[in-house]
């Protein structure tokens, strides 16, 4: 059971004060809500000096002194099994899986760590015993140190791992490796190539490798944390059950990032998996425009680090704390959540932690580009941008808190907040998981629509999920009725994702259409605008050519008085003749 225990707002901004690395920020700091999103701050020099102690910023913190852990349930016999002992155990293995988060020194012993082991003997018996380069002030003195050796998971939730499922394919250590083994020779084989080259290639070349390998491991052996050296820490941005969340900046590109780092040390730990689990799924799907988005992770001191991208507008759970969410908020909500869960389901994977706390939300960039449009010129389009500007519309929402993601075809499942898991998955009936994120999905519209606070066992627990779910009088008949479907005590019985994406009451969400007419209309605005401008400068062009011509054509034709007089008297030269010669006169009717 992933358990909330958060901050209010208060206590979050007091301890972004007192604890986060605020000092470091400029006064001229000026934060801006999309992620990533450049800052502009004064230029620093880069230092790679320790500053306090991050972990003992986190540590000390008010919020881990004393966080406030919502109470486990007594056992009653209508209540919901809160969590089970199966979710201390880790993945369905004794061996734990001491990966990446072990700094890479053993060889790996689980399936989940694809090695060197990929390499055969000969190749690692090559690479063992070429001498290594040293620091330059023990180069000659030291034996050569054993190479690091290079390991990677792989990641149970990519396309290629889930074919190997689906074929039964061995699930041994070697039957994954060798997807990739072929890759993860050259890739070793390159490296040692190269380094033969650099110390056989003459006295110039080995001299350049003798001098670049101290840097090379000095770099190396630096030890400052990356987190440190490559984030501002701004603020602490939320406390789930598993990890804490800072906004940070990046030193190198100036864009706000969440970083979210677990609690305890994971290595080693029952916490590994689900770590290890959020990272995989965020490589998979941190890519859709309604899941929050993903760009690395690392450990340190046991500990994960997810940067992820920063949403500005904050979880949902925050965003309705002083009010509950319209119809026309509901709508845009379910719209951008369905389609985020779409797309996970597609991938054959299931969230299974749908609730407020764990759907983000991002402001959207137009908003500001509405303001500047509006009052530019009075086209009775005011009004409209109006109703946009004032509309909690113009948010992205965003699926976040990957870590109970699981596969369906493979399912491990840890079970997420008990308040909206439906109640199959409490009797262990996994056969229909895609429709278990429908009914979390459903629960939370109903909470945020003002159904809240939700039971957490109880009889009110057992009525909301057999199927007497109470009307919500500000909604509609037609979102009470689809709220109770997905609620539906039979899973089938609820829709997919793909149907209520497809649901006539999205396809025909007026608030939606508004808004991106809107948005649309601000594009065309603006096109219209570049077009009037060149239209316009096509016209000065015109006019002035115009000019030209006109002053060109008076600069080359002869006096037009001179010439007409010149015809004239040419004329009468000429008729003076036929007039001499008494041609005969011509007369018109
Ligand atoms: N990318 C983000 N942008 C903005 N806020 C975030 C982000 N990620 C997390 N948060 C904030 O931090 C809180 C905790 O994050 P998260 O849910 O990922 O942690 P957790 O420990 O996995 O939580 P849980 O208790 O659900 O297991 C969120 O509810 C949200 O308020
Ligand atoms: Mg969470």
């Amino acid at each position: 059971m992933a358990m909330a225990f958060r901050l209010s707002k208060h206590e979050t901004s007091g301890i972004s004060a007192e604890d986060t690395s605020l000092e470091q920020l400029d006064s001229s700091v000026e934060m801006r809500s999309r992620s990533p999103s450049p800052m502009v701050f004064n230029p620093r020099k880069l230092r790679f000096a320790d500053d306090d102690d991050f972990d003992k910023d986190a540590h000390e913190s008010p919020l881990h002194k004393k966080p406030q852990l919502l109470e486990r349930q007594p056992v009653v016999d209508m209540s919901p099994p809160c969590s089970k002992v199966r979710a201390l155990r880790l993945f369905n293995t004794p061996a734990t899986p001491k990966t990446i988060l072990q700094k890479s020194t053993s060889n790996c012993s689980n399936h989940l760590s694809a090695a060197a082991a990929a390499v055969n003997a000969k190749e690692l018996f090559r690479l063992t015993e070429r001498p290594r380069s040293l620091p330059l002030h023990n180069h000659r003195s030291l034996p050569p140190p054993p190479p690091p050796q290079d390991t990677a998971n792989i990641n149970p939730f990519t396309p290629d791992s889930l074919m190997a499922q689906n074929k039964k394919r061995c699930r041994t250590q070697f039957g994954r490796e060798n997807l990739n083994m072929s890759a993860m020779q050259r890739f070793l084989l390159s490296d040692v190539c190269q380094d033969d080259e650099a110390q056989t290639g003459g006295d110039a070349a080995g001299r350049d490798f003798q001098q670049q390998a101290p840097k090379r491991l000095a770099l190396h052996d630096t030890n400052i944390s990356r987190f440190k050296r490559e984030f501002m820490q701004v603020s602490v941005i939320g406390i789930g059950e598993f990890g804490v969340v800072f906004q940070c900046v990046n030193r190198l590109d100036g864009c706000i990032y969440a970083i979210k780092k677990s609690k305890k040390p994971v290595a080693g730990s029952s916490f590994e998996k689900r770590a290890l689990n959020e990272v995989w799924a965020h490589a998979v799907l941190g890519k859709h425009d309604n899941v929050v988005r993903y760009y690395s992770a690392w450990a340190e001191d046991d500990h994960m680090l997810i940067q992820n991208e920063f949403c500005d507008g904050g979880s949902l759970h925050a965003r309705i704390q002083d009010h509950c969410l319209g119809e026309a908020e509901l709508k845009i909500l379910l719209m951008h959540v369905i389609e985020g869960l779409r797309y996970i389901h597609s991938n054959d994977l299931v969230h299974m932690d749908i609730k407020p706390d764990n759907i983000f939300s991002t402001k959207n960039p137009m908003a500001h580009k509405l303001e500047q449009q509006s009052g530019k010129d009075d086209d009775g389009m005011d009004s409209v941008y109006e109703e946009l500007r004032n509309s909690e519309n113009l948010v992205t929402y965003k699926i976040g808190d990957l870590g109970h993601v699981t596969s369906v075809k493979e399912p491990y499942v840890e079970e997420g907040d008990c308040r909206y898991l439906p109640k199959e998955i409490l009797q262990d009936d996994y056969s229909d998981l895609f429709k278990a994120d429908i009914f979390s999905l459903g629960i939370t519209l109903f909470e945020v629509a003002g159904g809240g606070p939700l039971p957490k066992n109880g009889p009110e627990w057992h009525k909301l999920r057999n199927g007497e779910v109470p009307t919500i009088p500000t909604l509609s008949k037609d979102f009470n009725e689809l709220i109770a479907q997905m609620m539906h005590p039979d899973p089938n019985e609820r829709p997919s994702s793909m149907s209520i994406y497809s649901h006539p009451i999205l396809s025909a969400v007026d608030s939606k259409s508004k808004l991106q007419l809107g948005l649309e209309l601000t594009v065309e605005k603006r096109k219209n605008e570049i077009l009037m401008n060149k239209l316009r400068e096509a016209k000065k062009q015109i006019k002035l050519l115009e000019q030209r011509v006109s002053i060109l054509a008076v600069a080359s034709t002869p006096e037009p008085m001179d010439g007409q007089r010149c015809l004239r008297s040419f004329t009468r030269r000429m008729r003076t003749p036929f007039s001499s010669h008494a041609l005969p006169p011509v007369y018109v009717n």
